[in-house]
């Protein structure tokens, strides 16, 4: 019943010697010292007192083993694993905190961190850990999820439906929250009034479905009026077929290429107002529920851009 830090396995993947020296994937990439990192954090405390499915915590390892064997993109940057923390038992508030000290720490030493959730929950350690490394900036908040988060927290405690809440309570003033993809029938009207109560920009996924296009402004206005931008993807955005391994499958869902290609438009825009994103991350990929591996894939192509340079 503890957390503790578990040191990282090498990463492994094809060998495609006989192509040449080019004919690199990502796991040769994993350097000591390395511009970026990435981070797990092993956790199902979240979900399970969100009343989900089990499985969160196996998210670090199967994310890493399809990031490992994606064919490296010209364009990726050599990349530090900095392991896992791993929550054993029911204290998510110290899951929480050690992974806001190891995210703060990895922020003085790497210019951008990747954390591997994990369940909704990590968006609360990673926050902290920002907020740390960062105290008197701006944090412009991004979320693509079909959910808005901002849940109370109830008797369980806080869980995976809480993190946007909890972060709000830190700066109520300084909350700056656009969750992009909200489903309308995945969130109630007490949710969407709390929202609106608190300034939240929301784009619902019908919307995006419609035009790929619609949320440029509102991403615009949040990055240029932010110091510094977190991400956080939670996979169960996309819809079941393509993400079947999380503890909440969309029905309709936001698809791949147009996640994809909203996160090409925020790492745009981070770019033309010279806003950095030190820290994004990937969460809610539950490996006992997918299928071929498929939801772990999509997580880890949507984190090479981010790992990537910005050309
Ligand atoms: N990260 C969590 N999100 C959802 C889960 C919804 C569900 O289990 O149906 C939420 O709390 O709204
Ligand atoms: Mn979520
Ligand atoms: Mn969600």
């Amino acid at each position: 019943m503890t957390v503790y830090h578990t040191a990282p396995q090498p990463l492994s993947g094809r060998s495609d010697v006989e192509d040449g020296p080019s004919a690199k994937r990502v796991y040769h990439y994993v350097q000591n010292n390395a511009p970026n990192a990435i981070l797990g954090f092993a956790c199902d405390v979240g979900v399970n007192r969100n009343k989900g499915r089990l499985g969160a915590k196996q998210g670090p390892t199967a994310i890493r083993r399809a990031l490992a064997n994606l064919a490296a993109p010209r364009t990726l940057i050599p990349f530090t694993d900095l392991g896992d923390i791993e929550v054993e038992g029911d204290d998510l508030e110290l899951g929480q905190d050690t992974l806001a000290q190891h995210v703060s720490q990895a922020l003085l030493q790497h210019n951008r961190l990747i954390v591997l959730g994990g369940g909704h929950e990590t968006a609360y350690g990673s926050f902290l850990g920002l907020r740390l490394a960062y105290p008197e900036k701006r944090i412009g908040i991004i979320n693509l999820d079909a959910h808005l988060d901002l849940r109370n927290i109830g008797e369980n405690g806080p869980s995976s439906g809480t993190p946007f809440n909890q972060i709000r309570k830190l700066d109520p003033k300084g909350f700056d929250y656009l969750c992009l993809g909200a489903a309308k029938e995945s969130n109630s009207e007490a949710l969407f009034a709390r929202a609106k109560d608190w300034g939240v920009n929301i784009v619902f996924d019908t919307d995006l479905l419609a035009d790929p296009y619609c949320a440029k402004a509102i991403i615009d206005a949040l990055i240029s009026r932010s110091d510094i931008v977190y991400l956080t993807v939670d996979i169960d955005l996309l819809p079941h077929y393509q993400a079947p391994g999380v503890s909440a499958p969309a029905i309709r869902g936001v698809a791949f290429t147009t996640v994809e290609f909203i996160i090409s438009q925020i790492l745009s825009a981070c770019k033309a107002f010279g806003k950095p994103l030190p820290l994004a991350d990937f969460v809610e990929v539950s490996p006992p529920h997918d299928k071929d591996d498929l939801t772990a894939k999509c997580a880890a192509i949507l984190a090479l851009p981010l790992m990537s340079s910005n050309e």
